[in-house]
């Protein structure tokens, strides 16, 4: 049915004959693909075409933010629109892309393949749904994959951009459903309780709501954009905003759009589409269209496409640069077109955890490693860009800027004629400036972390480097870490006490390390970070938790070798000395396979009185009826209040064990895995909730001791 829908509805007959006599001349080369497919883009549609668009897809409600409508409310219908290669710079130059998305695609055509997804399990089922819909959707426009892809992974943006993010809470959207549905909010309330699921409580309310006037059918485009302003909405009234907005959508929504619509807001559509499968599907549509449909890829094929786009995507967080890159140069040719550069935060390479020293000598057996002081801060990726501005971003790429008014990276910098672009990664640590000494973390998260005047700022900090990633546009993780920190050193400069090298040691031998390690502790750092020196394995691998770069962090050499990032998913009232705030919570990890949480431990222990009362007027506004679908937890371990998963606490454990409570792995193991004797260290905020340690790593951690190991 769906096959029958999109044919109909973006036909591609007039394309066939002229793909067939253009493919005599194709060859590999990509400009000549390029001009071919600005070709195909810009074939102006037959009457025909319009009408048949017409008749299956009328004119989307008008709205002054929609750039596919037009005044009166009639849709310029495929008019000849830029191909994202005309439209869209991807040159090394442009770093953010002012892009306006116009998508005629009906939202109903997009609800009715989620529909479908729902009901299936077979992956390759829904990879083939998903690039049928795609390939289908380029024909029409190839721009069309760029508000499409974000829709299919839940976001409207890339992640370093501000204030593109949706998951809007329950009680806003019930509140919302209630006043535009025609229910009162109490009923919303006990449907949710019953049905656990907003999206269909929308549609069902929705379906049997009188209508006085028809409503125009939404267009992927309209739904998009105002999607980005509901999330954009900031302010005093931005919850106002925010409900007029969602008004405006429903209100709009016929038969399953509802459904869906409130799930995006969510920014969980719960279909079961990993990211994953959006990639290959998105793979195979690209490649299908750069061979101007005469070719039918085999998963061989699709997944070296897919690792491409991964690949570049790491470097360039940015599916609209990488889409774009692909439609311009080929997907095969990303890597030479599609890298790091100035002014894009790329995903920061991760460390393993180790528990001893052997345990790095057993890994880098015959191999030139280094070790450096593992600084206890947080992560900075300072960035100095061409025109001579600077940006640091955080470790998951947030723009930290304005947190570090008192940081100018020019200072740092031998010659400014030699260097005019720049990425180091460093690591941002609370400063003494009297005593000349490193201060502990908590200090560092004293700091305000936006809106930072210069001249209020009490806690200083000092940037530790250790790396250079790319120096005047010329990329560098494919240099090994000896020659990485060799031109680190030719082209900064140590300022003391602001800018300075991670310290370092290159030694095999065990007690120089032994040394090495418990000095580090002295100077106040976590532990080491190992590091292979030479060759292939010390490149930067952006995004991994590679193998090559190994923590060894004092404090947790007893226990599994490292802390843990736990979500906290509810919480126990307080007793005794507690009463009044909440005594224990429940934490959970995140299974990044399914956008689950798993229960992983209840924690009491590490808080002071003072963290408990923060976090009790933090936490109470959080609260939600009831546990929401992704939180799998055991009935025996409920706790007192649930709420939306905001927060990670830092935590220690003793051990990992086998769990007949708690879940954390439970999906690949036959029990989960819990935290015996959890300890709080500290509030996570540098991460998201999605960043929690994942369900993965509590396998890998639980399975590397050496008890089960054995
Ligand atoms: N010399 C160094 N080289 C690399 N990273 C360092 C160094 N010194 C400090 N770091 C910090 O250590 C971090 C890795 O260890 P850490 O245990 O702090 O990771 P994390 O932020 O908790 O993330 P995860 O637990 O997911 O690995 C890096 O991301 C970086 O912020
Ligand atoms: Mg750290
Ligand atoms: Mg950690």
């Amino acid at each position: 049915m769906l096959k029958l829908l999109c044919c109909n509805k973006y036909p591609a007959q007039r394309l066939t004959p002229l793909v067939y006599i253009y493919s005599g001349i194709m060859s590999s080369n990509s400009k000549r693909q390029a001009t071919l497919a600005r070709f195909f883009t810009s074939i102006k549609p037959s009457a025909d075409d319009q009408n048949s668009k017409t008749s299956s897809s009328p004119v989307p409600p008008p709205s002054s933010s929609s750039s596919s409508t037009t005044a009166n409310g009639s849709s310029p219908l495929k008019k000849p629109k830029l191909s994202p290669i005309e439209s869209s710079k991807t040159d090394s130059s442009e770093t953010t892309v002012k892009q306006e998305f116009v998508c005629d695609i009906p939202y109903a055509d997009v609800c009715v393949l989620f529909q479908e997804i729902e009901n299936i399990s077979s992956r390759l089922q829904i990879i083939k749904l998903c690039s049928e819909f795609f390939t289908k959707a380029m024909k029409q426009n190839t721009a069309n994959l760029i508000p499409l892809t974000y829709l299919f992974i839940n976001k409207l943006g890339p992640d370093y951009e501000m204030g593109l993010e949706l998951g809007l809470g329950e009680n806003l959207l019930m509140k919302t459903i209630s006043e535009s549905c025609g229910k009162s909010l109490q009923q919303v309330k006990l449907d949710y309780k019953d049905i656990g699921d907003l999206g269909t409580i929308a549609m069902n309310a929705r379906n049997v709501q009188p209508t006085m006037f028809k409503p125009k059918p939404l267009t992927v485009g309209y739904v998009f954009q105002n999607l980005k302003l509901i999330a954009k909405s900031s302010g005093k009234d931005s919850q106002l905003k925010k409900i007029r907005l969602i008004k405006k959508l429903l209100t709009a929504c016929k038969g399953i759009e509802a459904k869906y619509l409130i799930r995006s807001l969510e920014s969980k559509l719960r279909i079961g589409l990993a990211e994953k499968s959006v990639l290959i599907s998105l793979s195979k549509a690209l490649l299908i269209n750069e061979y101007n449909n005469t070719l039918d890829p085999d998963m061989e094929l699709i997944e070296k496409a897919e690792q491409k786009i991964r690949d570049a995507f790491c470097q360039i967080p940015n599916y609209e640069i990488v889409i774009n890159s692909c439609l311009k140069y080929g997907i095969m040719n990303l890597d030479e077109h599609c890298s790091l550069r100035p002014g894009i935060p790329l995903k920061p390479m991760l460390a393993k955890p180790t528990k001893t020293i052997m345990e790095v000598f057993d890994r880098f057996q015959n191999i030139h490693f280094t070790s450096e002081y593992k600084y206890d801060g947080e992560r900075a990726q300072v960035h100095l860009m061409n025109d001579g501005s600077m940006r640091i971003y955080s470790r998951n790429g947030e723009n930290m800027t304005e947190r570090y008014p008192e940081i100018n990276v020019t200072d740092f910098i031998k010659d400014l004629n030699l260097t005019k672009s720049l990425i180091i990664d460093c690591e941002a640590v609370a400063w003494d400036r009297e005593e000349k000494k490193i201060l502990p973390f908590q200090v560092l998260s004293t700091r305000k972390r936006k809106d930072v005047d210069i001249k209020d700022i009490k806690v200083r900090i000092c940037l530790f480097a250790f790396d250079i990633l790319c120096h005047n546009d010329e990329k560098l993780i494919n240099k090994s870490l000896r020659e990485r920190r060799e031109i680190l050193h030719s082209v900064t400069r140590e300022v003391h006490g602001e800018f300075t090298y991670a310290k370092e040691l290159s030694t095999n031998n065990l007690d120089e390390l032994q040394l090495f390690l418990d000095q580090s502790v002295k100077d106040s750092c976590e532990g080491l970070m190992v590091k292979v020196l030479d060759g292939e394995d010390s490149h930067y691998e952006p995004s991994k938790r590679s193998r090559n770069w190994l923590k060894l962090k004092k404090d947790y050499l007893d226990g599994v070798g490292d802390s843990l990032d736990l979500c906290v998913l509810g919480a126990f009232y307080g007793r005794g000395k507690r009463t009044g705030t909440y005594g224990g919570f429940l934490l959970g990890c995140y299974n990044q396979d399914t956008g689950e949480f798993e229960t992983a431990c209840k924690i009491g222990t590490g808080f002071s009185d003072e963290v408990l009362q923060s976090l009790y007027d933090r936490l109470k506004s959080t609260t939600i009826d009831g546990p929401k679908a992704t939180y799998i937890y055991d009935s025996s371990a409920q706790p007192d209040v649930w709420f939306e998963p905001t927060l990670l606490f830092e935590v220690l454990t003793a051990d990992l064990s086998m769990s007949p409570i708690y879940k954390a792995g439970a999906s690949t193991y036959s029990k989960g895995i819990s935290l015996r004797f959890p300890r709080f260290i500290r509030l996570r905020e540098d991460k998201s909730v999605e960043e929690a340690t994942s369900s993965e790593q509590i396998i890998e951690l639980y399975e590397n001791q050496s008890h089960v190991a054995k």
